[in-house]
């Protein structure tokens, strides 16, 4: 399923951080424009790619249009993939040192960061999943506090946190670049078809 060239699509959070990374990621690279808003969607629960798909669907019955979501876990493997999308919940209330002392009884201090956009051309249209995944290990807080868990997070083959890696070191090597890196290739393949060829072709 394909947005007609030339128009915008929504990209809707209630989180300007994301937004913010969002903006210096893609850069001129999504063939559509891009245009925010900010809605409080509900946190779901349930696996992410269930979660994702809901938070689109919402979003897409209250914009009426094309709009874009995303959802973000930090998974912990001693804790089974948890706290994974309830993420949020964890943060706010344990903060990141929190983060780091529930893993105090364990050896196995890895974590990944999973990353899923979503989209969906319209209300009653199909939602279509990008992810994106880095894996890493969860440090005693280290950096500036300004975004989540960064100042947690030490992404694998680096000796500092996404907190402290410089801004244009963390948007070439996160999970958030790594799942936008797949949704602007696929937007690129598919708006490099003609209008034509394209209502011809079956829905993606
Ligand atoms: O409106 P939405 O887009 O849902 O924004 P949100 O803040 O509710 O975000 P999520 O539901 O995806 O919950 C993810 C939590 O992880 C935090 N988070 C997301 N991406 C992050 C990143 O790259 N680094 C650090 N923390 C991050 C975010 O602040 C939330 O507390
Ligand atoms: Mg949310």
């Amino acid at each position: 399923m394909a947005v007609p060239a030339g128009r915008s699509v929504v990209f809707v959070t209630g989180n300007a951080k994301k937004l913010e990374e969002v903006i210096q990621i893609l850069g001129d690279r999504f063939p559509y424009k891009l245009v925010s808003k900010t809605i409080d969607l509900p946190e779901y629960q349930g696996e992410p790619d269930e979660i994702s798909i809901h938070k689109c669907k919402e979003a897409a019955r209250q914009v009426e249009g094309p709009v874009i979501v995303e959802d973000t876990c930090l998974c912990f493997k001693a804790l089974g993939g948890m706290p994974g999308p309830y993420i949020k919940w964890f943060l706010d209330k344990l903060k990141p040192e929190g983060l780091y002392k529930l893993l105090a009884g364990f050896e196995d201090k890895s974590a990944w960061a999973l990353c899923t956009f979503a989209f969906s051309a319209g209300k009653d249209e199909p939602v279509q999943l990008f992810r994106g995944i880095t894996e890493g290990h969860i440090v005693e807080p280290r950096g500036p506090r300004d975004f989540g868990w960064d100042p947690c997070f030490q992404p694998e083959g680096y000796d500092k946190t996404y907190a402290e890696l410089p801004k244009e070191v963390k948007n070439t090597i996160s999970h958030r670049y790594r799942a936008l890196a797949a949704m602007s290739e696929h937007f690129s393949q598919t708006n490099n078809t003609s209008p034509e060829s394209k209502k011809k072709k079956p829905q993606d």
